[in-house]
């Protein structure tokens, strides 16, 4: 399988009042069309400098980047975004808001083929009847599964998710993690999520990467070979999860300097 997120050698270092912050340092990840790629690390350590440059947000120091067999050299349309805090446009209804990357991306596309697309992903995240509402009417998780149909709406190269589901509650942040499985098998995407979360990273992805601190780079990749669908949630309760939920634990401790001290 070929692989459409490529990051190759990437060094970069913020500038700041106070000199050059390294960030990165050779760092080198593959994600292949149709998997799903978690990244997990310790907090500071790059993660979401990673999805900017990915998003074409920003250009690294050295290395480069290559989505879909192009350098990403300037901002990306075709990349749908979430993250933890879901911007919503107020005056416009969740239809609208959901509606809105098309306007971008296929502005020639009819209203009404763009709306069709819109209502048919807000019913598969259980969000009909929802659509005149506005996002201040709905509650954090309708407005998360909202902003992940307007992440996916235009069929995005890669979609990129930074800590999503961090501000929900457990039982809901369940229900979105077995959603987005619902909507991989429906919207087949390629994707990248930063997670602070390990059981979510064990329970979404097909490989987890732990970086390391400071200037970040691969420390630990892990392949979850478990069928996605269905992956039912029970799945973390299985031996093989537990292990892999202690191997990630262990690696974090390692990234953080602690060398798999106390837990
Ligand atoms: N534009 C910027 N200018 C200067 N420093 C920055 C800039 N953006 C991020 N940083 C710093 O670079 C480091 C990496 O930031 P980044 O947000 O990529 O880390 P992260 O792993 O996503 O963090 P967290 O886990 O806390 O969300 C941090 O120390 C941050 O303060």
């Amino acid at each position: 399988m070929a692989d459409l997120v490529e990051i190759k050698g990437v060094t970069h270092a913020y500038r700041t009042p106070a000199g050059a912050l390294p960030v990165l340092r050779d760092l080198n990840i593959a994600i292949p069309e149709g998997k799903f790629c978690a990244v997990v690390g310790p907090s500071g350590c790059g993660k979401s400098t990673l999805t900017r440059l990915i998003a074409g947000l920003m250009k690294p120091d050295q290395g480069e980047v290559w989505l879909h067999g192009e350098r990403v050299k300037t901002p990306r349309k075709t990349v749908g975004m979430a993250f933890q805090n879901p911007v919503m446009l107020e005056w416009r209804t969740i239809l609208e808001n959901v509606m809105l990357p098309l306007e971008i991306v296929a502005p020639s596309m009819p209203k009404a083929q763009r709306e069709e697309r819109a209502r048919k992903l807000l019913a598969l995240v259980g969000l009909s009847g929802f659509e005149a509402k506005r996002p201040s009417q709905l509650s954090g998780g309708m407005r998360q599964r909202a902003s992940l149909c307007r992440a996916i709406v235009h069929k995005p190269e890669v979609l990129i998710m930074d800590e999503p589901f961090g501000a929900l509650d457990a039982f809901t942040r369940e229900d979105l993690w077995q959603l987005m499985h619902k909507l991989r098998a429906e919207e087949p995407f390629t994707a990248l999520l930063i997670t602070h979360d390990l059981r979510e990273s064990v329970y979404l992805a097909d490989e987890i990467i732990v970086l390391s601190d400071r200037p970040a780079h691969v420390q630990y990749r892990m392949q979850v070979d478990y069928p996605i669908n269905p992956r039912p949630i029970s799945m973390l309760y299985e031996a093989k999860s537990i292990e892999r939920l202690a191997i990630l634990r262990d690696q974090i401790e390692i990234a953080q300097g602690r060398n798999g001290g106390a837990h």
